[in-house]
């Protein structure tokens, strides 16, 4: 086994959902309003694709082994993902064993530091990396969660990710996560209609049902704070992505005035152990939710939960459906797992990387068992009827 050594890594972009599942047609919940870092102009606040959330597209990586096997992984990174994976990083890939998974990341890293370290580089990154573990399973025969130290629990528990938490209710997920819509240009009349948005979810959905925000780097510490006040009284779970990214010091602030007992979640869009070392030794937040496909891969993830669980953060990582999957699984410090909801209306139940892979697992009943996980790598093969393109050929 340690002799098979990978003998091709190739780069290929797919419109259309998968692992971009911002890049959705008309009509998707996801393109509706949504309180952004672009909402202050309105030219670019009634969708998301108005600036070009969905630019990038999904990049698909495949690692082909000496004994034949293919690894592979999708992330968010495009055609710009493509350009890095086959006139950089093949270098550090092709011919290496299938096992040099540590070395490969440690040599991509260095190597992209000048133009890397967070955003499309570390999503390129991550969808190399995951491939690689992908292959491993694939060469050892074994699940990627059975190569990370097994699974910790029976099953998977979900919250869902969506415009209608009151349907993922009945659908069993434990909690309901929205995107606020309306961002601090709309002034406190947005705000009275955020809250008002929230207390008519709580009566649709009773007491016991988590409701969570979620304004995706939009707001500034005193509207945040406001948010959280105002929305106590209907019992909102979390305040997630409340401000930018780099804003270590806000976070901190908004941490410190959030009501007892509502969590602060952030880092979707943090990437590297290094990174999420700053949200936590600043004590920015309760909950870090890297996403695998975007901070580094399992790798980096690895070395991340340990920090987050050296520091008692809980981790529950953003979206990425199956390479998401196979790490909950195996960690004590992520105790559920988030589902996005990709059915245009957020009315029923579809994979979240729809339609890109095929045996892609979905949670019934807001769950899954760990044997809906138990095919070798992450368990999933790409669907031939989605047009691959390779735009660079090393
Ligand atoms: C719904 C959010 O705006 C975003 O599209 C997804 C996200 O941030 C999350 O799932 O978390
Ligand atoms: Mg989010």
């Amino acid at each position: 086994m340690s002799e098979v050594r990978i003998k091709e890594v190739r780069a290929y972009t797919v419109r259309g959902g998968g692992a971009d599942y911002h890049d959705q047609g008309e009509g998707h919940w996801i393109d509706g309003q949504i309180s952004t870092p672009m909402s202050k102009y309105p030219e670019y606040r009634m969708n998301r694709s108005s600036f070009g959330l969905n630019v990038l597209g999904t990049l698909v990586v495949e690692v082909e082994a000496s004994d034949g096997n293919v690894g592979f992984a999708v992330t968010t990174a495009g055609e710009i993902g493509a350009f890095i994976v086959e006139k950089h990083l093949a270098r550090f890939i092709e011919g290496r064993k299938v096992t040099e998974i540590e070395k490969i990341w440690d040599q991509m890293f260095n190597a992209t530091l000048f133009y890397g370290r967070k955003g499309v580089v570390i999503n390129t990154l991550s969808g190399v990396d995951l491939a690689l573990w992908d292959l491993l399973g694939k060469v050892r025969g074994e699940p990627v969660h059975e190569l990370l130290g097994g699974a910790v629990r029976d099953e998977l528990q979900f919250y869902a990710t969506g415009a209608r938490p009151d349907l993922a209710k009945d659908m069993g997920f434990i909690g309901g996560k929205m995107p606020l819509v309306h961002g601090p240009a709309e002034g406190d009349e947005g705000l009275a209609r955020n809250l008002a948005q929230l207390a008519d979810m709580r009566t649709k959905v009773g007491e016991d049902f988590w409701l969570m925000y979620d304004c995706w780097m939009s707001l500034d510490v005193n509207y945040a704070t406001r948010l959280a006040q105002g929305a106590q009284e209907f019992g909102l779970k979390w305040i997630e992505e409340a401000l930018p990214p780099d804003d270590y010091w806000g976070y901190a602030e908004l941490k410190r005035n959030v009501p007892k007992g509502m969590l602060v979640n952030t880092g979707e869009h943090e990437a590297t152990r290094w990174g999420f070392r700053l949200l936590m030794e600043m004590d920015c937040c309760d909950v870090i939710q890297p996403d695998v496909g975007w901070c580094g891969g399992v790798t980096e993830l690895i070395k991340i939960s340990a920090l987050a669980d050296a520091h008692n953060k809980l981790v529950v990582p953003h979206g990425s459906s199956v390479y998401s999957y196979h790490f909950v699984i195996t960690r004590h410090n992520s105790p559920f797992a988030e589902f996005l909801m990709m059915a245009p209306k957020a009315d029923e139940v579809v994979p979240m990387f729809n339609p890109l892979l095929l045996d892609e697992p979905i949670p019934e009943q807001g769950r899954m068992k760990v044997s809906a996980l138990d095919r070798p790598g992450f368990g999933v093969r790409l669907n031939p009827e989605c047009a691959l393109h390779r735009p660079y050929i090393h």
